[in-house]
């Protein structure tokens, strides 16, 4: 059986593969070393900041609590990646009336590996608003954000979906939107001569995807740096308030029992690339003490509904997600897409059981989702629990449960104006399939968030940036206020959401921050 192992990923020469640490067995002995710079998280921010700082001779450690897998051994099912690439069976939901589930990856390349490569840069207005709201010096980072994402455009292979891998699911959608004179665009992805092979959620087993374990942190380990895989940070290490490195415990892949310890000492500084969700966590069970922690938690929550055509749409030939429009982006605040979910999980939103989910599956070929992500103004925290893991409190309010509803209509308008013969909206309390004269039930539907199974992939804040310490824990520099040494380099710095798929951005976040250490 396949299962969460922990391999070093081809090619790579022997003496960077012997600076591949990982959990071996129980009495593997313990492990001290000492570095210039350590990196906790292996997936966009991380990934992003090691190779700056890897490039400008320094010695660099990545710390990363999941296992490394190479794109041929990710497991072919929806089960496996839970099972193997997610953090604790992917069991993280927000507290709240609705428990939407939290989907981030933890494996060497974090996320990275099961999103959907799309890109996006980020728009001027965010940094118009940073400058307002958080007094960060927005003209100043806007110019070196911009300047990264052309370098990272280029080394990750951003390019439009070729038409040969775009697929009915999204070619539809560009007829439907071109007809409702919508703007709208084919995606821009990290993706070298992407086959359409519908498996990014899964990771890309044909290794199209350029997810960061196949390009920055091989290149970190060939540039002499380290990489420690299944070795989930515990706590940071002090002297004063000065942060010197990380401590931990290897973790078995497979039972997640704990064995050797690990130690990695850092001459110069700490950059903390956890997600949204662990950043925080870490930083407050290692005793960080700043009263923005844990706040400014947000999201672009997102859900679909399924066009059913007379003709087959083979949603999961093509692309993954390959079109996109932003146009919605400032009013109401959303962001249209295609979404090609695997069988098991179309399986998993057709309500009923029995003969009658088997009846319902039977359209599988024909349906095609298509979703809306809400550029959410609600606000959240993240708080470790008694156990240690993170706590997420979160709830779209009314007048973003509002801008969800629309976006919902839009695109069944769009599945409409596409020649779909029905939509199966997901929506609780209104009838399985509505038909073209029955668009305004979801115009009319409810606004309780217990109503729509919703998931959060876009996460932001927690650990935000703010040149003012009682409103964020970072400065426009990443730095943790009140403390030296210690920087945090991912989702978790970001303070409001941004209206567009955050990778890029946050890549080049910690590029920058990255770059003045090193300059
Ligand atoms: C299904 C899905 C699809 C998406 N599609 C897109 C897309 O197409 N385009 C886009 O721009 N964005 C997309 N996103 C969002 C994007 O992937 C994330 O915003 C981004 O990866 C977040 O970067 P990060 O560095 O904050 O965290 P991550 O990429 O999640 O990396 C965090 C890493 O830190 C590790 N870690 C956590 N705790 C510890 C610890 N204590 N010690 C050591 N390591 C630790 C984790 O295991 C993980 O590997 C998608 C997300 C998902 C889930």
């Amino acid at each position: 059986m396949s299962t969460a192992r922990s391999t070093t990923p081809r090619p790579l020469s022997d003496t960077a593969r012997g600076r591949h640490a990982t959990f071996t067995s129980f009495a593997q002995p313990g492990l001290e070393t000492e570095v210039d710079f350590v990196v906790v998280g292996s997936g966009a921010g991380g990934a992003a900041a090691a190779v700056v700082l890897a490039r400008a001779g320094y010695r660099v450690a990545v710390v990363e609590a999941g296992p490394w897998r190479a794109p041929e051994d990710y497991p072919w099912t929806t089960y496996g990646t839970i099972r193997d690439l997610f953090p604790d069976w992917g069991s993280l939901v927000t507290q709240s009336r609705a428990l939407w589930p939290i989907v981030q990856a933890s494996c060497v390349g974090g996320s990275t590996v099961i999103n959907s490569a799309i890109v996006v840069r980020t728009p001027g207005d965010v940094f118009t608003r940073w400058e307002r709201e958080y007094g960060i010096d927005g003209r100043a980072l806007e110019a070196r954000v911009w300047e990264h994402q052309d370098r990272i455009e280029r080394e990750l292979s951003a390019t439009v979906v070729p038409p040969d891998a775009r697929g009915l699911l999204n070619t539809l959608a560009m007829d439907a939107a071109e007809k409702l004179g919508w703007s709208s665009h084919y995606m821009v992805r990290y993706a070298k001569d992407c086959e359409g092979a519908g498996q990014c959620l899964q990771g890309c087993r044909k290794g199209r995807k350029q997810s960061t374990n196949v390009n920055y942190i091989p290149e970190v380990l060939e540039r002499g740096g380290y990489v420690l895989s299944t070795a989930p940070v515990k706590d940071l290490l002090f002297d004063g308030r000065r942060v010197i490195g990380v401590t931990g415990r290897f973790q078995d892949p497979e039972t997640r029992k704990f064995g050797a310890r690990f130690t990695v000492r850092a001459r110069k500084a700490v950059f903390v690339a956890a997600s949204a969700t662990q950043t925080p966590v870490l930083l407050a069970k290692s005793g960080i003490k700043s009263r923005a922690l844990g706040t400014l938690f947000r999201a672009h929550p997102g859900t679909g509904v399924f066009g059913v055509y007379d003709d087959p749409v083979d949603q999961n030939v093509g692309a993954t997600q390959g079109w996109a429009s932003t146009a919605f982006r400032q009013d109401p605040g959303l962001k249209l897409e295609t979404l090609a979910i695997p069988p098991e999980m179309v399986a998993g939103r057709l309500p009923g059981g029995g003969t009658e989910l088997i009846r319902r599956f039977r359209e599988y070929r024909h349906v095609a989702m298509w979703v809306a992500a809400v550029r959410a103004e609600s606000v959240g925290t993240v708080k470790p629990s008694l156990f240690g893991g993170p706590v997420v409190k979160y709830q779209l309010d009314e007048a973003d449960m509002r801008k969800l509803r629309k976006g919902l209509s839009m695109v069944t308008r769009m599945h409409f104006e596409a020649g779909a013969r029905e939509v199966i909206p997901g929506i609780f309390g209104l009838p399985y399939k509505i038909g073209p004269d029955q668009i305004h039930l979801i115009d009319e539907g409810p606004t309780d968030p217990r109503c729509y199974v919703a998931i959060l992939s876009h996460l932001f804040g927690g650990c935000p940036m703010s040149a003012d310490p009682r409103q964020g824990v970072v400065d426009e520099r990443g730095k943790v206020h009140g403390y030296e040494g210690l920087y945090v380099a991912d989702a978790s710095a970001i303070p409001t959401t941004i209206g567009v798929n955050p990778q890029h951005t946050i890549m080049a976040l910690a590029s920058v921050w990255a770059e003045n250490l090193v300059s």
